[in-house]
């Protein structure tokens, strides 16, 4: 918090201004003036209502032992600090720390917006002596306050459901999935549960579609490591993709990877093959204010690592010209994006210059400068279906290809663009291009975009 510039004192629960500043800012202010506090439980007469807070002053309180109050506060630094920021009307950011269960950290904090005071007095507090008491009250016009739900064990929000607010299912995939995915919905009244669709775990093809036949392996035994001998890594121009931390991390965004497949050597726990592993972290679908059904983890989620697969009816996008309001239709645009075509951003490397001959047969057969094939997730699908659009997303869609090289038909996989925290909203990019989507009277149709970023463009398409 201190390198960050969140919070400038390492021990103490008020950072203020003091009365030595000189700086012009601060000029037509008395000082000293708060403009931090941290809630950590330190004090025993503390009440976090979340919106609301009583905060106790500084001082008097026996830090290294029992953290009672052994004697009574004075009104001077912190205590006065606060004093002046209501007098003022000037607003104190609130950070809370969360203890942490278990791992290295034992303590998590997060910044949880700004509040101000509004009222303070005199009390004797729990233990006796005299206190001094801030009653501090959240502004509004903020995104919403999550820190009442989340409970930090070490990056992990609970697993239990049960606590959870506004549980209208226990697991929408009905034990399909390596780990149970809740929906919760606390706008709706009465509250509904996700409906209309049936889960499935894997990709299903529509019975019109052939899929290749498989492509050729590696001959690695166990876990693929030599990347000068293991074909699957020289298709991925020499190098494996992914790193072995936490489970396999994808390094960075490809145009295609190439993840060892049913004809390799090497067996399922290889590096490999991080995208065939299943689900790792505690998904949950949430209903919002403006955007229908959301995602989000209530698992720590580390930059690289695999979410999930986007899954549905394997479909020819021919076949859904006549089939209108479908809102899950992932287009698999691996081709034109490698290309740059209709205004993708291509990626920094350049897969096609390090292509098997077997893949480059099938690259050789593709003229279409729109996608053949697309992931229909309408009427069945996983709980990929389910996330966002983000203007500033925190996940990417990453191709790839595993059992076939034909990129036409590749799997498509969202991985984390970051380091997520618990209880983040997941989005990714929908690429759209604006003014792209055309309705069937040859008028452009537009759609709001609310996903609340700082850079938000506004609309969806
Ligand atoms: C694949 S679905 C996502 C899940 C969807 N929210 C639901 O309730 O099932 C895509 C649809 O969600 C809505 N949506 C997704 N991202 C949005 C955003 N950033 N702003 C507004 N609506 C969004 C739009 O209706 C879009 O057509």
């Amino acid at each position: 918090m201190v390198a960050v510039g969140l919070h400038g004192l390492w021990l103490s629960g008020i950072d203020y201004i003091g009365e030595s500043c000189k700086m012009k800012e601060y000029r037509n202010f008395t000082l000293p003036l708060a403009v931090s506090i941290v809630l950590s439980g330190q004090y025993e007469d503390d009440v976090d209502n979340s919106e609301e807070v009583v905060y106790t002053g500084q001082g008097g309180n026996d830090l290294l032992g029992n953290k009672r109050q052994i004697k009574d506060q004075v009104m001077c630094r912190g205590n006065l600090a606060l004093k002046n920021s209501m007098d003022q009307d000037v607003s104190v950011r609130v950070i809370r720390g969360h203890k942490c269960a278990s791992g290295n950290i034992r303590k998590v904090y997060t910044y949880d917006g700004l509040y101000k005071v509004d009222h303070y007095w005199k009390e004797r507090g729990v233990a006796g002596f005299i206190v001094f008491k801030y009653r501090l009250k959240r502004i509004e016009g903020q995104p919403k306050l999550l820190t009442n739900l989340v409970s930090f064990a070490r990056q992990q929000v609970s697993r239990g459901h049960s606590e959870s607010d506004g549980l209208v299912c226990k697991d929408i995939c009905g034990g399909q999935e390596n780990l149970c995915i809740p929906a919760s919905n606390e706008n709706d009244v009465p509250p509904v549960a996700p409906s209309g669709f049936e889960y499935i775990k894997s990709i299903k093809v529509a019975h019109n579609v052939t899929m290749p036949p498989n492509a050729p392996g590696c001959n690695c035994k166990g876990k693929c490591t030599n990347a000068e001998k293991c074909y699957c890594a020289r298709l991925n121009g020499g190098d494996f993709p992914y790193v072995r931390q936490d489970g396999g991390r994808l390094v960075e965004p490809r145009d295609v990877v190439y993840e060892c497949g049913p004809r390799c050597g090497c067996g399922p726990n290889c590096v490999n093959r991080t995208s065939q592993q299943g689900m790792k972290y505690q998904l949950e679908v949430y209903r919002t204010e403006n955007k229908g059904w959301a995602v989000r983890s209530r698992d720590f989620i580390p930059s690289g690592a695999p979410v999930c697969e986007y899954v549905g009816i394997l479909r020819k996008n021919c076949e859904l010209d006549s089939v209108s309001g479908n809102d899950y239709i992932f287009d698999i645009d691996c081709w034109q994006t490698i290309n740059g075509i209709g205004g993708r951003e291509r990626r920094s490397c350049d897969a096609s210059t390090r292509l098997s001959n077997h893949a480059k047969e099938i690259y050789d057969q593709i003229s279409e400068s729109e996608p053949e094939f697309c992931i229909d997730a309408g009427a069945s699908g996983n709980v990929s279906r389910f996330i966002n659009h983000g203007c500033e997303p925190n996940l990417f869609v990453q191709c790839v290809l595993s059992s076939h090289h034909d990129v036409r038909l590749a799997r498509v996989m969202l991985f984390a663009a970051d380091d997520i925290v618990p209880m983040q909203e997941l989005t990714y990019d929908y690429g759209y291009e604006l003014d792209s989507v055309i309705g069937p009277d040859g008028k452009i149709i537009t759609m709001p975009c609310y996903c609340g970023a700082g850079d938000c463009r506004k609309r969806l398409y």
